[in-house]
């Protein structure tokens, strides 16, 4: 055979994996259904299997089954064959097989070159950024993305897509690739050569599973093995060319030049229950594969071994089976990842840091010299009830709405062990953190100035501080809602928690006059802790008498402490009060991180 430049890709120790009796049962509706019914079979390595049926057959059940992503439900065994045998969802099936999702899931602001790199820093313990880059660029020309590699993610098109999802889950090389639906959404040519590709892998000795919904005849016959589901059973398995003698045995006669693929996928959606149970029983009794299985196709491990070391001259020399030893490694690459994002996306960042300080400037015109003027001392606390109710809404609600598309992007990527959880967490939490300082920064220095607030550091260093917590407090809570619920409902439950905070918060009721059950209510709400921290950093620690305007007959708080007592806002100091907040910081962003990982375990 001529060797192409998907020769170049090393040759994978061989894995078989075999399952017995599987079934799943999911609950709906509070009734059990058993959507897979006793599914047995073989994936042998050096064979490209797709899993077909009609649909609701139970492909993608299937198929989530044998990698591990579903587990609840699921009865049966699924070994996998090396010599000794492995249990799926152990850490050593998760090192050797990799998920690829229906949807790609990629970051729109990498360019092909950059989402490679920094996936090759992440899985793979390679430090020598020369190797990484030949590895890289190897991997690129297989799967024909070489031409691409300095174009961003969010501009290829459907099928390079696709095969860089591919090409991100071959970094470390993992023996057993399962696919979803690796067609779906490109032209027959491209689909073609997708299936093509991924046979010339399965031939390098992988197991390669995919699920495919209706493949034109020609590509029928590329796959080396097909398994074929209706109503949750298995009612063929073997060689694509042997259906149709299979379906004949049955009385079925698929007609002259009709695809098989077609008339199978007819047969089955048609047949009744007993017909189905009765292609499940001979889809087990005879071996359908063996025409495929001459001496000739077959991988063997010794053929995989003389492929290896053919193949080893033109392969970067690196050992893709290390994972980086630290995780400090891995959370410099994940924390340089969230912030070129933030950079890039200029709906995070650069618009946000402008409408802030804009936002700044129009109060400070609304409220104008409300800071220094002792006839507008109740305008200046409407200023800072705004500007709270401000920064917890724009911190919260873009979590709450763009949480739950990232995590289906985290899903993804801890599923295939490209990261710990938590190290994810602390780089994400480590970049948020300059974000929301900065959004503050932005915020304050507008509107402080415009509302005429004194011009002393100190205090304005201790409003920026509290709306700095008041940003990270809420983009917590909306991480905890984005990770919990769908975007509709995390806004919804975002909106009802703050008027809840916000009524109980001492300012639409003043806390001198609220019942005793919602005064020790306000300490569950840290807008209350906020607005005493700004309210004593503005007008307290011996702040001078206010002026009363010439033109004022009267003026209620020239008094900054009386202002203060009247309000109710001078039981705890400032920085007991930044304490609080900090505390409400901790635990929600500790609430965020579990509800990540129970949603993670759940989705
Ligand atoms: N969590 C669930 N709760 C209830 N029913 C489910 C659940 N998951 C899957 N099903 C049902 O099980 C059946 C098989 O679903 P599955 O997604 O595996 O089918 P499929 O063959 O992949 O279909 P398609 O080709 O349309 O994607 C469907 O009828 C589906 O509605």
């Amino acid at each position: 055979m001529e060797k192409g430049p998907i020769d170049s890709l090393h040759v994978c120790k061989a894995l078989d994996i075999e399952c017995n009796s599987l079934s799943l049962t999911v609950r709906q509706d509070k009734e059990c259904k058993k959507i897979i019914r006793g599914v047995t079979g073989t994936f042998k390595s050096g064979e490209l299997t797709a899993i077909m049926g009609p649909s609701g057959a139970g492909k993608t059940s299937l198929l989530n089954i044998l990698t591990g992503y579903q587990k609840s439900g699921v009865e049966g065994v699924i070994k996998c064959k090396n010599g000794k045998k492995t249990k799926t969802g152990s850490s050593q099936y998760k090192n050797d097989s990799c998920y690829i999702l229906q949807d790609d899931h990629l970051i729109a602001y990498f360019t092909v070159y950059e989402i490679m790199y920094s996936t090759t820093q992440l899985k793979i313990s390679e430090q020598s950024k020369e190797k990484n880059d030949l590895l890289i660029d190897s991997i690129l020309t297989t799967l024909g993305l070489e031409k691409v590699k300095n174009i961003r993610c969010g501009n290829l098109s459907g099928g390079q897509r696709k095969r860089l999802s591919i090409a991100l889950e071959l970094i470390d090389d993992p023996p057993i690739l399962f696919l979803d639906e690796p067609t779906t959404g490109l032209d027959s040519s491209s689909s073609n050569q997708c299936v093509q590709m991924l046979k010339t892998l399965a031939e390098r000795g992988r197991t390669i599973v995919c699920t495919i919904h209706q493949p034109s005849a020609s590509m029928y016959h590329l796959f080396s093995h097909v398994y074929i589901m209706a109503k949750g059973k298995c009612v063929y398995q073997g060689a694509p060319e042997n259906t149709v003698p299979y379906l004949a045995l049955h009385g079925y006669i698929c007609p002259k030049y009709h695809n098989p693929a077609d008339f199978l996928l007819e047969v089955t959606s048609d047949a009744s229950t007993q017909d189905i149970d009765k292609f499940a029983i001979a889809a087990t009794e005879t071996n359908w594969r063996s025409s495929i299985n001459s001496e000739n196709d077959k991988v063997s491990e010794k053929e995989v071994d003389i492929k290896r070391q053919s193949d080893s001259y033109d392969y970067p020399d690196v050992d893709r089976s290390k994972r980086p030893q630290s995780q400090w490694k891995v959370f410099k690459v994940l924390l340089k990842k969230q912030f070129i994002h933030q950079y890039r996306d200029w709906t995070v960042a650069k618009l946000k840091l402008v409408v802030h300080f804009l936002v700044g400037i129009f109060l400070g015109v609304t409220f104008q010299n409300c800071g220094n003027d002792a006839s507008k001392t109740l305008q200046n606390f409407s200023f800072f009830i705004t500007g709270v109710v401000y920064l917890c809404y724009t911190s919260l609600m873009p979590a709450a709405l763009r949480f739950p598309q990232e995590l289906k992007i985290i899903k993804k990527e801890h599923f295939n062990r490209w990261y710990k959880l938590r190290t994810f967490y602390a780089a994400f939490l480590a970049a948020d953190l300059p974000m929301q300082v900065l959004l503050a920064v932005s915020y304050t220095t507008s509107a402080y100035v415009a509302t005429s607030q004194p011009l002393e550091f100190s205090r304005f260093f201790m409003v920026l501080l509290i709306h700095s917590l008041i940003g990270l407090v809420a983009s917590g809570m909306g991480i905890m809602f984005g990770s919990l619920v769908n975007p509709v409902n995390g806004t919804f439950i975002g909106a009802i928690s703050t008027v809840t905070m916000l009524s109980v918060a001492g300012f639409l009721c003043f806390f001198p006059h609220m019942n005793t059950v919602f005064y020790y209510a306000s300490n569950l709400s840290y807008f209350s802790f906020s607005m005493e921290g700004l309210l004593q950093a503005v007008y307290g620690y011996n702040r001078e008498k206010l002026v009363c305007p010439e033109d004022e007959i009267f003026c209620l708080y020239t008094s900054p402490k009386q202002f203060l007592t009247e309000l109710g806002m001078d039981k705890l100091p400032y920085w007991v009060d930044v304490g609080w907040i900090t505390g409400y910081f901790i635990l929600f962003r500790l609430l965020a991180y579990y509800s990540l990982k129970f949603r993670l375990k759940h989705l």
